[in-house]
């Protein structure tokens, strides 16, 4: 195998629209086939600090055009001790999300790997992939999510009841983190609200954090305090496997659709004298990690296509519906949730909730922005400065009826 995706998990947290390829390794191929243009920089640092740098300053994007300017749209560089290939534009997405796995095939950096598990969907490849892929899209599919939206709505109007009602202001972006950590908490883990909940907010941003940290194990880096944190993640998940596994024993659960983790423990193979679990534990574990991932908005694979002027006119004004005519635009240039068999099955799943949160903003809230200026920025994650202050009215505040505590 000579290329490989560094699928976006860690560095496209950190440099939007870009898909890094570790160069192959296979030296003989080397003599034959030249490298693309690009400095590698300093051995294991590579370019790394000058990427995390930029994104700090607000400059991620300036970084990423200087670089295509000045080697074209496919340059070789290192990043994270990995040697990588930087793609540009949708001939670059169709190739990444189409080209045989023979070519490319996914895999993360190995301080991804370690901290999201070796078996998560996005390490996956061929008829494992298919297989884990598949179990996902029974509980994600909309004829499945149908069953889901009910406890969906019920967790918008707790949220929003208990966030957002009597306040004359809030911030949006962390009380939507919030809000998106609950929804998954109840449909993908199956995990009411209380203590454990909590943990594992709490464990998952040491998590995240680790994932932006140099990948350094001493005892008080970022990165050894984030694997702690997916070890006891790990422990939590088994544990909730092992408690619904007795339910479902008892019989006490037989609606295999109240959450994904209980949907994976239904299904078997196809042997039908003697099933075994589609999925193993540690199948299971990795792949719930990954939704909270994937969740946490980071793919940004597509940035710099949709900021390309020569397909989306005039990129930095604020207009979504330049993407609702996808036939005007060249295939592979609209990539906000990847492409062909990788595309994020979470799309309808993330569909709903947002547009079941806007009825309600709609139908029962006014708001205004606080701030003149609301500063957008990366480090390396999108955020807003001072966390987007809105000042809201109540409308037709909900009654106590609505939500079900
Ligand atoms: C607005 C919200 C979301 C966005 C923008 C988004 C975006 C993406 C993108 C761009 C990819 C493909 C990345 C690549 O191939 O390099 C992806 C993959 C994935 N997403 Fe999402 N996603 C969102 C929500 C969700 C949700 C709610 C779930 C699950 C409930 C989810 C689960 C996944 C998984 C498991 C993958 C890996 C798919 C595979 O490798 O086959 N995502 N997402």
């Amino acid at each position: 195998m000579e290329l490989y995706p560094i699928y976006a998990t860690f560095l496209l947290l950190i440099i939007p629209t870009l898909v890094f390829l570790l160069l192959k390794r296979n030296n003989s191929m080397q003599k034959r086939l030249p490298l693309p243009p690009g400095s590698l920089g300093l051995p294991i640092i590579g370019q790394s600090l000058q990427i995390f740098r930029a994104m700090r300053a607000n400059r991620g994007e300036d970084w990423i055009r200087e670089r295509i300017r000045k080697y074209g749209a496919v340059s070789k560089l290192n990043v994270f001790g990995s040697r990588s290939v930087l793609l540009h534009g949708p001939a670059a997405n169709k190739f990444i999300y189409t080209c045989d796995e023979k070519v490319l095939s996914n895999q993360q950096p190995a301080s991804v790997r370690r901290l999201m598990g070796e078996r998560n969907l996005l390490e996956l490849n061929g008829e494992d992939h298919k297989r884990v892929r598949g179990a996902m899209l029974s509980f994600l599919k909309p004829e499945a999510l149908r069953q889901s939206v009910g406890r969906m709505d019920q967790e918008i109007r707790f949220h929003l009841k208990h966030h957002w009602h009597g306040k004359h202001e809030i911030l949006v972006m962390p009380l939507m983190k919030t809000l998106t950590f609950n929804v998954i908490c109840s449909l993908i883990f199956g995990i009411e609200r209380g203590i454990r909940r909590e943990r594992l907010v709490y464990l998952f941003e040491l998590l995240i954090d680790g994932m932006l940290a140099l990948p350094i194990n001493l005892p008080f880096t970022r990165f050894s305090r984030s694997l702690r944190a997916r070890s006891e993640i790990g422990d939590i998940i088994l544990e909730l496997i092992r408690e619904k596994r007795q339910q479902m024993e008892k019989q006490e659960t037989l609606d295999n659709h109240q959450d994904l983790i209980t949907r994976f423990l239904s299904m078997t193979d196809d042997d039908v004298a003697n099933p075994s679990p589609l999925l193993s534990d540690e199948e299971i574990v990795d792949n719930c990690s990954i939704i909270l991932f994937c969740t946490k908005q980071v793919f940004w694979t597509a940035f710099m296509t949709h900021m390309d002027e020569s397909i989306y006119p005039d990129p930095s004004t604020f207009n979504p519906a330049r993407f609702d005519n996808q036939g005007a635009t060249p295939p592979y240039s609209f990539m906000a949730f990847g492409g062909g068999p990788r595309m994020c099955p979470g799309y309808e799943f993330a569909r709903i909730e947002t547009l079941t949160m806007v009825h309600y903003l709609v139908t029962r809230f006014r708001w205004k922005l606080s701030l003149e200026e609301n500063l957008f920025g990366r480090a390396p994650l999108p955020f807003f400065h001072q966390g987007l202050p809105i000042q809201v009215k109540f409308k037709k505040p909900l009654d106590d009826d609505d939500v079900i505590m």
